[in-house]
């Protein structure tokens, strides 16, 4: 556990591995996050942690060491619901990130545009206790009708114990949803196992269901590479739904200060659950391109 003197935590590896495996060009990092800095960007009062300050010079430092060309920045619990943090880290990218917003059930439709033009296209709702005091379904579904007209997404965190419970919820969300970390499924029952096969209910039960492959380190525990158990239950997920998947390293790795992992090792697994350099491009490039930048999708189509 790294933490310093005020307390602030360090949740990231020092220095992560340059991987052995080469993103395709244009390869999106679609789940990563910016804490601060804080002399800048406050944390909200009520954020759970406090992490030192990893701001996006350090974020599109490891883009570039890893071999990747975008982020998406998904705004961190730690801020609240003012996304300044987030919105900074996009404007200083030079046009190579978008980001996903958690926002004031309050906020005004000329707020939301505000996001938009500052380079967000979805709004993240987190059922997770340990990370907020409250996820009213009502306000967020208020929310998701709000951000239809938009073209924006839902992005969604829960744990895989409650899926069945916000089922409804999800059912009446109008917009495409991005689930976070396949609703932290337990890895160790395998790709048929019942989580698994409960999250795949809920891809099968509508086509605009998408999910992160993400974070081996979280799901797989005792966490660290090589993370077979993680491979071998999301490989076939990636496989049947190769159009609706997405990958990001996680970065800076939020409550991970006792197990950090290392970025370079977890672009290595890309190519275990992605075997094709088809499944990959897709995982990698188009899929994220289609929820984060579509102006350039109906392009290339
Ligand atoms: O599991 C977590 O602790 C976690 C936290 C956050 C956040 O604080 O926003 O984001 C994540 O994607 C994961």
């Amino acid at each position: 556990m790294s933490t310093d003197a005020a307390g602030r935590i360090t949740s990231w590896h020092p220095n992560p591995a340059v991987p052995r495996f080469v993103p395709p060009p244009g390869a999106v990092d679609a789940h990563c996050h910016v804490f601060g800095p804080m002399a800048d960007f406050p944390f909200s009062a009520q954020a759970k942690y406090l992490p030192a300050d990893a701001g996006p010079d350090m974020l599109f430092a490891l883009r570039d060491r890893l071999g990747f060309a975008r982020n998406v920045i998904v705004q961190a619990s730690c801020h609240g619901t003012d996304n300044a943090a987030t919105l900074n880290a996009i404007a200083r990218s030079a046009g190579a990130a978008r980001g996903v917003a958690v926002v004031d059930p309050a906020i005004t439709d000329g707020e939301l545009e505000a996001l938009h033009d500052g380079g967000i296209r979805g709004v993240r709702f987190n059922f997770l206790k340990r990370l907020v005091d409250n996820a009213p379904k009502d306000r967020f579904l208020d929310i998701a009708r709000r951000i239809q007209s938009l073209g924006w997404h839902v992005v969604i965190y829960f744990e895989a114990d409650i899926l069945e419970e916000l089922r409804p919820f999800l059912d009446a969300i109008p917009t495409p949803i991005v689930v976070d970390h396949m609703g932290r499924p337990d890895v160790a029952q395998g790709p048929g196992g019942a989580d698994m096969t409960a999250f795949r209910a809920l891809l099968d039960s509508r086509d605009d269901v998408w999910t992160k492959v993400t974070c081996p380190d979280r799901l797989e525990e005792p966490a660290g590479p090589p993370w077979d158990r993680f491979v071998t239950a999301v490989r076939p997920l990636v496989e049947d739904y190769p159009d609706r998947v997405l990958w990001g390293t996680d970065w800076p790795h939020p409550n991970m200060q006792d197990a950090v992992p290392d970025d370079g090792a977890l672009v290595d697994i890309i190519p275990r659950i992605a075997v094709t350099p088809e499944l990959q491009r897709k995982l990698l490039v188009t899929n994220p391109a289609t929820l984060y930048w579509p102006e350039e999708r109906s392009f290339s189509l």
